[in-house]
């Protein structure tokens, strides 16, 4: 299924109903279920990767299938490491190829046994849970920190507790630190001191949770105030202080042209129109930012060199090239060292007339494209379902907007 998606006839203020975060989401499930709480988690997140981790955290099986979901998949690994049985876990097809050596290497060295059931350093995998000794370990954290967040969720759990020392340069940092800050409102404070972070053994205390809207989804908004001259948002539910990184995105899109003031109504936008003549960032704490910020630059001409981008290449798609490939389409023309970088220098190139943009399974290349209608007239979105990987009522929340659909098979 396609959609044909035509940028909006009518800029009107719009108050938009922002979903909540699927990172805490999951991270308040795995908590409260170490917890051992029946306390109800206020504005669970409705996305397909919270959804996946209830219903596996429900199920009475010992098989669980975690579709795309990465923090679900890493997660549950570590949480069901420590739970005695025989467990199995997999995923998509995508989710196969998405490494999670570290993380199994770091949990056998704990205590756990885990084996690979296809190829080795990939799900899907037989989990032989234990009680766990836990200790001090090494572990690589310029990887992925959802390994980092899995072991330290369960640290206080094992009898020696968790000393992790991250080597190599550190990515996704704030994501590290929601974990240990949830892990805090559950009742265990644990230290992070240089590249050591230690959690002592010990138990969650069960507490009532709410969660809160999701700043990565609220990138897509400010994409849309950069693009529609004259447009006035108002995102519900975001949280000043967060501990979300991508609340970064606020400041760094008054150089694309949007200003932000926090109301007691709500995240209040508008388009300025006054943008800065070149984008350089380094995306190494906020990587889910960098499809919007590459797709807003080429529409707004500003060119752009992006670094701290080496996580892009295992995520939901390899995204380096999704968005060269995909912004080709629309006439620009980037380039990238295949590590952790992604420029645009300005050059550009034919447009396809309706570009039809393929999503690769990943939820950020559809809801990135989607408001580049704005500054092109019209393209196609492959796979629209996609966006309920994070953000189910993304389409019907653009359509309130005023941009307007017409429906493929
Ligand atoms: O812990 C989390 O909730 C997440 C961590 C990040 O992954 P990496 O640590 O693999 O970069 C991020 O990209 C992902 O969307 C969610
Ligand atoms: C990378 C993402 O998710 P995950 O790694 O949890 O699948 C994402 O939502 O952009």
């Amino acid at each position: 299924m396609k959609y044909t998606i035509s940028a909006p006839t009518n800029i009107k203020p719009y108050k938009v109903a922002l979903p909540t975060s699927k990172s805490i989401s999951n991270r308040a499930l795995i908590l409260n279920a170490l917890a051992y709480s029946a306390q109800p988690i206020k504005n669970l997140s409705d996305s397909d990767d919270t959804q996946l981790m209830l219903k596996a955290l429900q199920s009475n099986s010992n098989t669980f299938d975690v579709g795309a979901a990465g923090t679900t998949m890493r997660f549950l690994t570590a949480f069901l490491s420590k739970i005695v049985g025989q467990w199995t876990i997999t995923g998509s097809a995508r989710m196969k190829e998405r490494p999670i050596k570290i993380l199994v290497e770091a949990l056998n060295q704990l205590g756990a046994k885990i084996e690979y059931i296809e190829k080795e350093g990939y799900p899907p995998l037989r989990i032989f849970g234990s009680a766990m000794e836990g200790g001090a370990l090494e572990l690589p954290g310029n990887v992925s920190s959802q390994y980092i967040s899995a072991l330290l969720m369960i640290g206080p759990s094992m009898k020696n507790g968790l000393q992790l020392t991250l080597t190599g340069d550190i990515i996704s940092r704030p994501y590290i630190h929601l974990t240990l800050q949830m892990m805090e409102t559950y009742g265990i404070q644990s230290q992070w001191k240089g590249n050591v972070i230690s959690v002592p053994s010990g138990v969650y205390q069960s507490t009532s949770f709410t969660v809160e809207a999701d700043w990565s989804a609220a990138s897509y908004w400010f994409e849309v105030a950069a693009l529609n001259k004259g447009c006035e948002l108002n995102l519900q539910g975001v949280k000043r202080y967060s501990e979300q990184g991508d609340a970064k995105v606020a400041t760094l899109f008054d150089q694309l042209g949007v200003s932000h003031k926090f109301s007691q109504k709500g995240l209040l936008l508008r388009n300025t129109g006054n943008t800065a003549k070149n984008f350089n960032y380094n995306f190494i704490e906020q990587p889910d930012l960098a499809q919007t910020f590459a797709v807003t630059c080429c529409c707004l001409g500003i060119p752009f060199h992006f670094t701290g981008l080496q996580t892009l290449k295992i995520k939901e798609t390899d995204r380096i090239n999704a968005l060269i490939t995909e912004l080709k389409k629309m006439g620009f023309i980037l380039s990238s060292n295949q590590v952790d970088n992604l420029i645009w220098d300005g050059t550009t190139c034919d447009k396809e007339e309706t570009p039809c943009i393929a999503t690769y399974k990943d939820h950020r290349m559809a809801m990135a494209f989607a408001p580049a209608a704005s500054s092109i007239g019209s393209l196609q979105i492959e796979d629209p379902a996609v966006v309920s990987k994070s953000y189910p009522k993304y389409w019907e929340h653009l359509k309130a907007y005023g941009f307007e659909f017409s429906t493929k098979e």
